[in-house]
Parts: structure tokens; sequence; C-alpha cells
């Protein structure tokens, strides 16, 4: 099965659920204005209840990188997600266990991708919208991600991913990885059981 990653998670029950079903991470967005945000101590507890083997993903928007190191060493997070306008070289002290996050709207929104090579794990490619920074729940061109394998650094795709276009995307982009949040969501920060339920038997054989 492709590598899946649930964003977003707030309750124990979504994080036990979303593993037992196959997610390969989950993520904890530590960004204040999010509807999604999570405080240290939850993550915390949620992470000290994950089995071996699940990678656990910190969400960060242009964060001071000591504030960064601090969470990710109480949460011990396995991988950082800065999700803001983080530098290549920001991004390199993190590595090999960062992760950058570009939006996209058009083909002029790939440009920067180059200058993270080396620097980053993998790419993250969610939708442009206005006023918003993650979870929007809308899908971009995925020709673009098309486009942007030609750089050489892994794709997590994201972006309006759910259990009904989430194999139409991976069979057209082919990542190394997808990520959703709000496609398997009733309110935010809160999975359906149903939906991630219908996400995993969709993405079985893929
Ligand atoms: O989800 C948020 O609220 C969020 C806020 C600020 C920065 C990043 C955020 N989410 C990051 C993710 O990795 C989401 O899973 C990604 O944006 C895809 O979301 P969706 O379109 O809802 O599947």
């Amino acid at each position: 099965m492709i590598r899946v990653k649930i964003c977003g998670i707030t309750r124990d029950s979504d994080a036990e659920l979303a593993v037992q079903l196959g997610a390969h991470a989950i993520g904890f967005i530590f960004y204040l204005k999010s509807p999604r945000y999570l405080p240290i101590e939850k993550a915390r507890e949620i992470r000290q209840k994950l089995p071996p083997f699940v990678n656990v993903v910190g969400v960060f928007v242009d964060e001071d990188p000591q504030t960064i190191k601090e969470i990710a060493k109480l949460v011990s997070l396995d991988f950082i997600q800065l999700h803001g306008k983080e530098s290549p070289w920001v991004c390199e002290k993190f590595f090999p266990r960062v992760i950058k996050a570009f939006r996209i709207k058009d083909e002029k929104d790939l440009q920067k991708i180059p200058d993270y090579k080396g620097k980053v794990s993998a790419i993250l490619l969610d939708t442009y919208v206005k006023g918003e920074l993650g979870g929007t729940g809308r899908v971009f061109d995925w020709r673009l991600a098309i486009k942007a394998k030609k750089f050489g650094i892994p794709i997590i795709l994201a972006g309006g991913l759910n259990p009904h276009n989430v194999v139409s995307a991976v069979k057209s982009v082919s990542p190394y990885a997808i990520d959703l949040s709000s496609g398997i969501e009733i309110a935010p920060g809160v999975k359906h059981p149903f939906l991630l339920k219908e996400l995993f038997k969709n993405l079985k054989g893929l």
C-alpha cells in the first residue's frame, strides 16, 4: 500500500484507529492559529500510546527553530513538517528529519523546489488557498505534482484528498506518499471512523 500520513490528529481514538488501519505516519499541528492545533501535553499523551514503527510528524509554520527543537524532543517527533516560508537553510538544520510543504497554485510555485534538494527528505505538495495555510480540503492540479517529480525529491501529495478521489490521485501522480486531513473529518481535528475505514479500504492494493 502507498504510504499514508493522517494529519491534524487531536484525539487518542483517531490516532489509534488510523494506525490500526495501516497509517504509516500521523501528524500533529503545532501552529496556534490552526483549528487543529494540539497542545504539547496532549501530543505527548497521544505519542506515548503509539506502537513502534509509526512516524510522528510535527507541523510548524515559521516557528523559531529552537522552539521546534524543544517540542520535537518533548514529543519525540520523528519528522518536522515546515509549512510556512522556511528557507532551505532553516530546513537544513533539521535534515534528514524534515519535510518542506509547498502550497501550489500554478507552475511558478514549483520554481523554488530545487533549492531544497539535499536539505529536506521529502516535499509535501498542498493546495494554495489565499489566507489559509493548510487543511483546506481543496485539490490542486495534479499535473503540477507530476512535473515536480523531475526535481528528484520524494513527493508527499496533499490537498483535498478523500476516500473518493484518493485512488485516482495515487494512480495519476504515483507519489512517494499521501497526506490527508479534512477529507476524513467531521469537524476540524475530529476524524470520522467511517471515512478513515473507507480510505484504507479503497487504498488496498495500491
Ligand atoms: O491542517 C491545518 O489546520 C494546517 C494549518 C496550518 C498549516 C498546516 C496545516 N495542515 C497541514 C497538513 O499536512 C494537511 O494535512 C494538509 O494541508 C492537507 O490538508 P487537507 O486538504 O485538509 O487534506
